[in-house]
């Protein structure tokens, strides 16, 4: 049985296309716009970073990589096998620099692109807050006055920095990982095991 695993495209995409060029010593590009990808007896699939959880949690795709945000904000029901170490992020609160008047708000007005996780952060610490979904440029959001703070991705701090906010809170940290269909683990569990330890030798774990 071959397995057919979720590549993402985007910011991970080339690194994750590596480890399976280092493991299979075989070029795994995605060529003339196609999306489907048929090498070494695999099937890949050229899938946007959002969706990779949703064509393994419905087996679509057996196995798949994915961002630990994208994981922890749709709740998805996958098994997580391994962590990549590639892809690091944190999830952060962040706000205008040196303005802290947002903790004397009686309800924070939030905007994110990671709304349940934005709503879960505020409600275990029992701050009322109000989430406004935005789908990109959430830093534009505190400076027009659209939110107080801002509940987004931070790597290197720079995009913060360039528009005179800074990182008030991290929430979580973020790197990508090797996910499976719970179903797919147990029928196609000695294919699932064997990529697993090869993606491992290629780290060297
Ligand atoms: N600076 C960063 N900005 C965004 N994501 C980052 C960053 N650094 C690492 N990541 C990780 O890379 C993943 C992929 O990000 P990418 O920007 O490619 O996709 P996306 O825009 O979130 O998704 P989609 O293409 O589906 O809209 C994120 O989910 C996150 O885990
Ligand atoms: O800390 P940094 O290294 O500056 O990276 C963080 C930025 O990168 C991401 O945006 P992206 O480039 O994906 O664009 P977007 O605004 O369209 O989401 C993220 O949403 C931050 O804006």
């Amino acid at each position: 049985m071959s397995l057919t695993i979720a590549l993402p495209k985007g910011r991970i995409a080339e690194e994750v296309l590596n480890i399976f060029k280092k493991i299979f010593n075989e070029d795994f590009e995605f060529e003339n716009r196609k999306l489907i990808l048929r090498k070494a007896g695999f099937t890949f699939l050229n899938v946007r970073n959002w969706d990779v959880a949703a064509y393994v949690e419905n087996q679509a795709a057996d196995i798949g990589v994915v961002g630990f945000d994208v994981l922890e904000e749709l709740e998805s029901d996958v098994l997580e096998l391994m962590d990549l170490g590639l892809g690091k992020c944190r999830v952060s609160v962040a706000g205008i620099k040196g303005d802290e008047s947002y903790k004397d708000k009686t309800e924070i007005k939030v905007a994110s692109k990671l709304q349940n996780i934005a709503k879960k952060y505020f409600s275990k610490k029992g701050i009322p807050a109000s989430v406004i979904k935005l789908n990109g440029s959430i830093e534009l959001a505190p400076l027009v006055g659209l939110s107080d703070v801002i509940v987004d991705i931070v790597e290197t701090g720079s995009t913060l920095k360039e528009n005179g906010l800074e990182e008030k809170e991290v929430i979580m940290s973020s790197s990508a990982r090797l996910i499976a269909n719970k179903n797919s683990f147990i029928e196609k569990k000695e294919e699932i095991i064997d990529i697993l330890e090869k993606v491992k030798a290629v780290y060297g774990a």
